[in-house]
């Protein structure tokens, strides 16, 4: 039986008969092959990639499993090539998920003038020029009365550098949608042996070294489970590369597009560990209007 993924935070979405990734009862996420260049430059990758001996584990588990891919009926109602990939929140109740696109520039080496004017002019509305990434989209877990904290994704992207700050905030927090966000779990995501800074770490150790790909316009996924969380269970925190429909071969060449972003991000995640009350500071820009609470679970 497939479904709507229902933690999606970002990307194209299977809502309205458009055509969007499914999930089925097993542990597998089925995204759509894009018809042009994108589809094929992901399926690609994934293939070389799960078979590329040169990927170390503690690396490859970074990225979701790959099991090939199916024709089936998709959720526009037509049939369409999809890749079958691990379900990364199927083994989760109530995942908080922040979906982050990584790197100051998002378009590839071979793009087409027209993609590379779209790109430019979504890399300089939202952060990725400046800070290196942007938020594309998130959820925070709040209770089962009041469901998700989700703020709406065109609200976002129009993120501000203070606005980015707030959202690493409000996605360790108990009290996500509040002014005065708590980072109560703060400690226990970001933080630990194996919270999501040990992982960025982990991962930058490798992207320092490794020329083999460049990871243009990909995204890491950061979840974890707030009841755990709050008991200490700092190992349920996972970081995870998704999306790469822009990748291109590194071809000796360190990717300082994806490396840069990815030691911005570190920036902004050591900053919430190391002075969590930094925004307060800029507490007007808060933009209350941006909240809105999603109870659809
Ligand atoms: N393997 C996975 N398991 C669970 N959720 C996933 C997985 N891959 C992607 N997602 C969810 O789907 C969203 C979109 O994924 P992805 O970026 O691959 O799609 P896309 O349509 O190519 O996005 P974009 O339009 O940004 O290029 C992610 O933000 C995440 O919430
Ligand atoms: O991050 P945003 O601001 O949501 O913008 C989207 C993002 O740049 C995607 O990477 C891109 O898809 P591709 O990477 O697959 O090109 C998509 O284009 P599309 O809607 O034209 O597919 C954009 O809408």
């Amino acid at each position: 039986m497939f479904k709507i993924p229902p933690h999606q935070v970002a990307g194209h979405h299977a809502s309205n008969g458009t055509l969007g990734p499914l999930v089925d009862d097993s542990g597998r996420f089925y995204k759509p092959l894009q018809g042009d260049e994108r589809g094929s430059a992901e399926f690609e990758f994934y293939e070389q990639f799960s078979s590329n001996a040169e990927i170390p584990d503690r690396i490859r588990r970074f990225f979701p499993v790959f099991y090939g891919t199916r024709v089936m009926n998709a959720s526009d109602g037509l049939e369409h090539p999809h890749l079958v990939l691990q379900d990364l929140a199927s083994s989760r109740t109530n995942p908080t998920v922040m979906d982050i696109k990584i790197g100051s520039r998002t378009f590839g080496p071979d793009a087409s003038n027209d993609y590379i004017a779209k790109c430019l002019k979504r890399d300089r509305e939202t952060t990725s020029i400046r800070l290196g990434f942007r938020i594309s989209g998130l959820q925070v877990y709040v209770s089962e009365e009041l469901g998700f904290y989700k703020p709406h994704r065109d609200l976002v992207l129009k993120s501000s550098v203070d606005d980015v700050k707030l959202l690493f905030r409000r996605y360790v927090s108990s009290n996500p949608s509040d002014s005065n966000p708590d980072y109560a779990l703060a400690p226990n995501v970001y933080g630990r042996p194996n919270g999501i800074l040990a992982q960025l770490l982990e991962l930058k150790a490798w992207f320092e070294d490794q020329t083999i790909y460049h990871f243009c316009a990909c995204s890491l996924l950061f979840m974890f489970e707030k009841a755990m969380a709050s008991e200490g269970a700092g190992s349920n925190a996972q970081v995870k590369l998704i999306d790469f429909a822009h990748i291109t071969e590194g071809r000796g060449v360190i990717d300082h597009n994806f490396l840069g972003g990815l030691c911005s991000l570190i920036k902004f995640i050591s900053e919430v560990l190391e002075d969590p009350d930094d925004h307060k500071t800029r507490e007007g820009d808060t933009r209350e209007s941006t909240i809105s609470v999603d109870n659809g679970h």
